[in-house]
């Protein structure tokens, strides 16, 4: 378990993090949503361990060998040497298994091909990422770290993220706490949001709920959209074959109804998130 309480950090006169408090359980993903500056890395270098918290309480538990692994900003490797003679000296420098199997198993664990032998600064972003993981899981931590993961990473390799951490989920039960200012990637990955702005935490909750706090319109794509005419009836704005439509989420499922009832194709049906009330920075 991932837990913080009150924590308070100042670099100099900056306040990085103003009575920040999450938790992220067994099992559980948690996204940190915030715009640069709001925090996000502070909050990842205290937990783990890196930069100490001004006062606040941090806890981080679980049954692992080792409490907490992570990534902060990029992996970091040793670029002059191959996957394996990096998983072979981080398992050295923490006193972990490092033989030929204990490797490769590792290897296989995040996706990554046993037979690349050449230097890791040849190798793609997402192979990085992948690397980085498998460094972060040496010695079987019980949470697991990732600031900005999806960063840099094609729409390919958002969705292979994804996944490999989805199972890393399933398989191991750890308590995962990923940052990002992507809000739509974090919301397909993480059961439970939390929304830091200026160092404070300003909401958290189930993503959905979260999400659909803040949607007050959805864009429908389909190439014959433009023929509903029962649309009119709502606020829309068209963008070629799209349409943003002014609607809840219970409006634009009977929307969606209507269409399919027209023999009206729908290729996409997207929320726009009002991102001004998420980080709560509406004129009040
Ligand atoms: N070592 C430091 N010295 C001084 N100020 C710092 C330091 N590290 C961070 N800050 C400041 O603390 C605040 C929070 O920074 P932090 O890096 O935690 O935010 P972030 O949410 O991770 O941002 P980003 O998304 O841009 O990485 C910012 O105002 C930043 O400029």
């Amino acid at each position: 378990m991932i837990y913080c309480e009150r924590v308070h950090k100042k670099y100099g006169k900056v306040r990085a993090l103003n009575s920040t408090s999450i938790s992220c359980g067994k099992g559980e993903i948690l996204g940190l949503v915030g715009a640069n500056g709001a925090g996000k890395t502070t909050l990842f270098k205290i937990l783990l361990g890196l930069v100490t918290a001004d006062h606040g309480k941090v806890e981080i538990s679980g049954d692992g060998a080792k409490k907490i692994g992570g990534i902060i900003e990029k992996p970091a490797l040793y670029p002059y040497l191959n996957a394996h003679e990096n998983l072979r000296l981080f398992a050295k420098m923490q006193g972990a298994d490092f033989s030929k199997i204990a490797i490769e198993a590792s290897l296989e664990q995040v996706g990554l091909p046993l037979n690349r032998t050449d230097p890791v600064r040849n190798f793609s972003m997402g192979m990085k990422q992948r690397l980085g993981i498998a460094v972060a899981l040496l010695n079987n931590p019980s949470c697991l770290l990732l600031d900005e993961p999806f960063s840099g990473l094609d729409p390919l390799g958002i969705e292979a993220l994804k996944q490999l951490i989805f199972d890393l989920k399933q398989q191991t039960q750890m308590s995962i706490l990923i940052s990002s200012h992507i809000i739509d990637v974090l919301s397909t990955v993480c059961t439970k949001l939390s929304i830091i702005h200026n160092g404070e935490i300003i909401q958290t909750g189930e993503t959905s709920t979260i999400l659909s706090a803040c949607t007050k319109s959805y864009t429908l794509c389909g190439s014959d959209i433009k023929k509903a005419s029962f649309l009119s009836d709502y606020d829309t704005v068209s963008n070629g074959d799209c349409m943003t439509i002014s609607a809840s989420a219970t409006e634009i499922s009977e929307i969606i109804f209507k269409l399919s009832q027209q023999q009206i194709a729908i290729t996409s049906c997207r929320p726009v998130l009002d991102l001004q009330q998420l980080f709560n920075t509406k004129e009040k």
